[in-house]
């Protein structure tokens, strides 16, 4: 076993062999003269130069030989920081601007024409990239840095492999690696003492070499020229060959982790701040000496140093300032990190964005830093987002993007300030030119939401949970810039006629003619002072308008989310040049960001004027095959601050459950155009016949019968239509209350179709299968429909998982509406409740409504009822007050009150056949198929089969 050297004796060793090393540099210096003075150049230049061949642009002057400048000197370590005395050899200049500008040019095409300009991940003596600051401005960084594929930082490497360059970068990148591995068959030559071919090739640090020229860096700033490429020909060499070790910071100073090495050693020794450390057995030093380090590890050929992520430093070594200049290679490709900030609050932006040190210490600069642990990024307040920017631009290996403009706009008053401020208070508007009775109903919640609506000066999206009041909210606005009407109020049309009464409601100063319901496409979309229209009517009839809205509200304003859609090409050029625009939805977005963007211009139309800028920000927009796929979602929580600030108000039914009543009514007048000619004719005949004189009292009650039957097969279409609008709009689960089987087949029929969940319990359901189905209900994760007989449902179920309750007809006792009602309204429900009564006019609806309130109102006197149903809907002037009408009110009132006759009803409703003319059982049903074949809601014949409406007799009989 040998004894280990000693210091001394390395010592000796080493000068030994670098006296040996340089000797024979000397030796081959003179050979490389002699073949120069002949005319060919050195055999790395001719190689390189027979396999990549001449560039194609490159102008050159055949006259002058090309010489690679190679330079074999053996560098002197003492004298090395500062005082470079290597020879330079300049045989090929380039000596026109048009010349370097040709070269830089052509980089992308042929990078390793210039080899020293393959970037590097780590610092070999393969080549340095010029930094990015000389770079020209035609060529993209990434351009300059196409050769470091898969070396550099993963995003920047990820950037280069999806440039157009990088194909074309890539086979002579092949090439350079392929020689790296043999370089002796590259040169044509057997292999050499590494050390010796490394010298050979070794280019001047402190001149213009062979690669400076090629790269058309003919006039280099003198403080940059460090930086310069090295000689393909040696770095080849080192990299097969060298011992590989990193630099890593540690405070002021820096450690060189890397295995035993007697060069090595022998350079740190003669670093005046060196270290070592036995702990850790490795060596330290200050960054004083990390230029003076960095250079003579390049004359190593047996070692690499991975040198600091992001070192440049002349900053950290003032006093070897012009050292780092000269020698020390920069690394702006070496760790070029790629990032953007990030809105994270209102006051706040981080930037997310790789490790870079010069970032860091930029980042330390910043007086509202704030490093958070977390997520491990900085981030700091909005007023320093400029400055920022504009630092990191001197960085050249850094690209921070800044925020988007639009987050610029919107939150310029954060940027600009000095102290951040978190809410700022709504000013409370000026009501008092809105009329009392709706400004005096409005819910402190909603009152803010009128606040909010007018602060953002008319122009907003009001996305409160579904029945917390946007249509009063948006009357109160619309009226509130009364003078700039007239209005233009566009919505699903299943609701028009509820707007109306609304309007009529909450504004009593508007006279109701100056409402104009637009019902067919020969209406005039601008007749009155108030207009409503549907969505696909506002498609056909916007060609009318030669004037603009200057008031437009959109209600379910989601129904514009797809941008190519006949009725959001029709809304939306409205909603541009409208000045106020409210737009109204309790689920803007159902399943995706994009689906916000329509919604989001159309407040704010110079938001993001490009969907696409949209769709990279907040889509995770991704190049697919086949184009842009915008399906996904990113940056989620900075497009709510967005919105927040912007765009929208959205308030949710548990944050104001204080100020809401437990129940909510709603009567949604649905619209009579949708009742078939046929259907209006039964109608017509059926009230005609309960009008007729002479009539015995049976004979009067199976009119009346025949009338309430009649209502509900001319309902089906509107009622279906009405249940798919909620669908659409996003309502998850609910419920849907009917009394005739033709109307709850038609109901599950289309459910079917439309592969809605849902579960159905009529007279004909077991008990059992009752409760089975309850807990179906319960179990649908998403949106789910129960389908319920008004008399056979209505009591002892619990459906508590919903909160919204459909009644698709009327009944006229009260009292089983209640109970319906309250299927979802009892122990375990936390929220209020939502219920819609669909209630069609001149049916027998007209008469029903009324009777109803009329009945809760008497049960609410003698205290058994809590509700009064007038006090929380909007119809109620309802009521027809010509003598016919009032004949046959009274009629339905003595039917229904007398003698307790529900029974005798009934049995005569069980026994309804919609198809029948008298309404007598057996007939077929072709009338009501044709009926709703008419507007194709319904597909199979409705089959004549016995209701069973009296399994729940009892409760349906008993009083409340
Ligand atoms: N301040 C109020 N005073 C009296 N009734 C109110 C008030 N606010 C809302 N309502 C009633 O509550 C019911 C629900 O209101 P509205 O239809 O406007 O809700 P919404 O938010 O539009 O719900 P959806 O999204 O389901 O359409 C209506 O019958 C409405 O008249």
């Amino acid at each position: 076993m040998s004894l280990p050297l000693t210091e001394e004796q390395r010592k000796k060793i080493e000068e030994n062999r670098q006296k040996a090393l340089a000797r024979r540099a000397e030796k081959l210096l003179a050979e490389q003269h002699q073949s120069a003075g002949s005319g060919f150049s050195t055999v790395a230049t001719n190689s390189s130069q027979s396999k990549q061949g001449p560039p194609p642009n490159l102008p050159r002057d055949p006259s002058k030989p090309v010489n690679h400048g190679v330079v074999f000197m053996q560098q002197n370590l003492n004298s090395s920081s500062s005082d470079d005395q290597r020879p330079h050899s300049h045989s090929f200049h380039l000596s026109t601007p048009e010349q370097a500008k040709g070269i830089w040019k052509r980089q992308g095409d042929v990078p390793t024409a210039c080899p020293g300009h393959s970037p590097l991940g780590q610092m070999t003596l393969t080549g340095i990239s010029p930094p990015l600051a000389q770079s020209p401005p035609e060529v993209p960084s990434q351009q300059l840095l196409g050769g470091t594929l898969g070396q550099g930082h993963p995003q920047a490497s990820h950037e280069i492999r999806s440039t157009p360059f990088t194909n074309r970068t890539r086979e002579p990148l092949a090439k350079a690696r392929s020689l790296q591995k043999t370089p002796a068959s590259f040169f044509g030559q057997p292999p050499r003492d590494p050390g010796v071919e490394a010298k050979a090739v070794r280019p001047s640090t402190s001149g213009q070499d062979i690669s400076d020229t090629n790269c058309g860096s003919g006039s280099v700033a003198p403080g940059t020229e460090g930086r310069h490429p090295q000689k393909l020909g040696a770095s080849l060499h080192k990299a097969g060959s060298s011992q590989k070790g990193t630099c890593i910071r540690s405070g002021d100073r820096f450690q060189v982790k890397i295995g035993y090495n007697a060069e090595l050693i022998a350079v740190f020794k003669r670093l005046p701040s060196r270290s070592y450390d036995p702990a850790t057995k490795t060596w330290n030093f200050s960054m004083t000496d990390y230029s003076a380090l960095m250079k003579a590890v390049q004359s190593l050929p047996t070692v690499t140093l991975q040198p600091l992520e992001g070192a440049e430093d002349s900053r950290e070594s003032p006093s070897t300032a012009g050292v780092a200049q000269t020698c020390l290679p920069a690394a702006p490709s070496l760790a070029f990190v790629k990032g953007q900030c990030v809105l994270i609050s209102r006051v706040r932006f981080e930037a997310d964005i790789g490790y870079s040190e010069d970032l860091i210490a930029l980042f330390k600069q910043m007086e509202s830093r704030n490093y958070d642990v977390k997520t491990r990024k900085w981030n700091f307040l909005l007023e320093e987002h400029n400055k920022l920017i504009q630092s990191v631009r001197c960085l050249p290996q850094v690209q921070l993007d800044p925020l988007p403009k639009t987050l610029t706009l919107a939150f310029a008053s954060q940027l600009e300030k000095t102290s951040p401020c978190l809410t700022e208070p709504i000013p409370e508007a000026d009501l008092s030119g809105v009329d009392p009775k709706l400004v005096s109903n409005l819910l402190p919640f909603q009152r803010a939401g009128v606040n909010f609506a007018i602060a953002k000066r008319g122009r907003l999206l009001l996305a409160d949970d579904m029945g917390l009041g946007k249509t009063i909210q948006a009357i109160c606005i619309a009226a509130f810039y009364r003078k700039e009407w007239p209005l233009l109020v566009v919505v699903p049309s299943s609701v028009r006629f509820t707007w109306e009464q609304a309007f009529l409601r909450w504004l009593p100063s508007l006279s109701p003619d100056r409402i104009n319901v637009v019902v067919t496409s020969r209406d005039r979309l601008m007749a009155g002072l108030v207009n409503i229209v549907s969505f696909d009517l506002l498609s056909k009839l916007e060609k009318q308008l030669k004037t603009p809205f200057k008031v437009v509200i959109i209600d379910e304003s989601h129904f514009l989310k797809n941008i190519k859609t006949a009725r959001c090409r029709a809304a939306m050029p409205l909603l541009k040049v409208a000045k106020r625009v409210i737009l109204l939805s309790g689920t803007p977005a159902m399943s995706r960001p994009a689906e916000l963007y329509t919604q989001i211009i159309g407040v704010r139309p110079t938001f993001f004027p490009q969907f696409h800028a949209f769709g990279l920000r907040y889509c995770d927009a991704k190049r697919q095959p086949w184009g842009w796929d915008y399906s996904g979602s990113s940056n989620l929580g900075e497009l709510k601050l967005l919105l927040e600030e912007a765009v929208m108000l959205r308030r949710l039914k548990c944050d104001v459950l204080a100020q809401l009543p437990p129940k909510q009514r709603k009567i949604v007048a649905l619209v009579p155009g949708q009742i078939s000619t046929k259907a209006r004719a039964a109608l017509d005949a059926a009230a005609k016949e309960m009008t007729t004189m002479n009539k015995t009292k049976r004979q009067q009650k199976e009119a009346l019968l025949l009338f309430f039957n009649r209502t509900a097969e001319a309902k089906i279409p509107s009622v279906i239509e009405y249940i798919l609008d909620l669908l659409e709009s996003g309502r998850e689960k609910f419920l849907v209350f009917a009394h005739h089987k033709v109307v709850l087949s038609a109901i599950t029929r289309e459910l079917e179709k439309k592969h809605v969940p849902h579960i159905r319990i009529d007279g004909s359901t077991s008990s059992a299968d009752r409760e089975d189905l309850c807990q179906q209900f319960h179990l649908f994760e998403k949106h789910a429909v129960a389908v319920l007989s008004i008399t056979a449902a209505n009591m002892g179920l619990t459906f508590s998982s919903a909160d919204l309750v459909v009644f698709a007809e009327l009944f006229w006792n009260p009292g089983v509406l209640l109970q319906a009602e309250d299927r979802v309204h009892r122990i375990g429900q936390s929220s209020s409740v939502s219920i819609h009564y669909l209630v069609a006019r001149g049916t027998a609806d007209d008469y029903l409504w009324p009777l109803v309130q009329e009945k809760i109102k008497v049960l609410g006197e003698a205290g058994l009822s809590e509700t009064n149903f007038s006090e929380m809907t909007e119809a109620t002037n309802y009521f027809y007050k010509d003598p016919k009408q009032q004949k046959i009110y009274d009629l339905f009132q003595k039917s229904f009150e007398e003698d307790g006759s529900d029974m005798e009803l009934l049995e005569a409703a069980e026994s309804f056949d919609p198809g029948s003319a008298s309404g007598a059982p057996g007939s077929d049903s072709q009338d009501v198929e044709d009926t709703v074949d008419e507007i194709t809601l319904m597909g199979s014949p409705v089959k004549k089969r016995r209701y069973e409406f009296f399994d729940n007799f009892d409760s349906f009989t008993s009083p409340l």
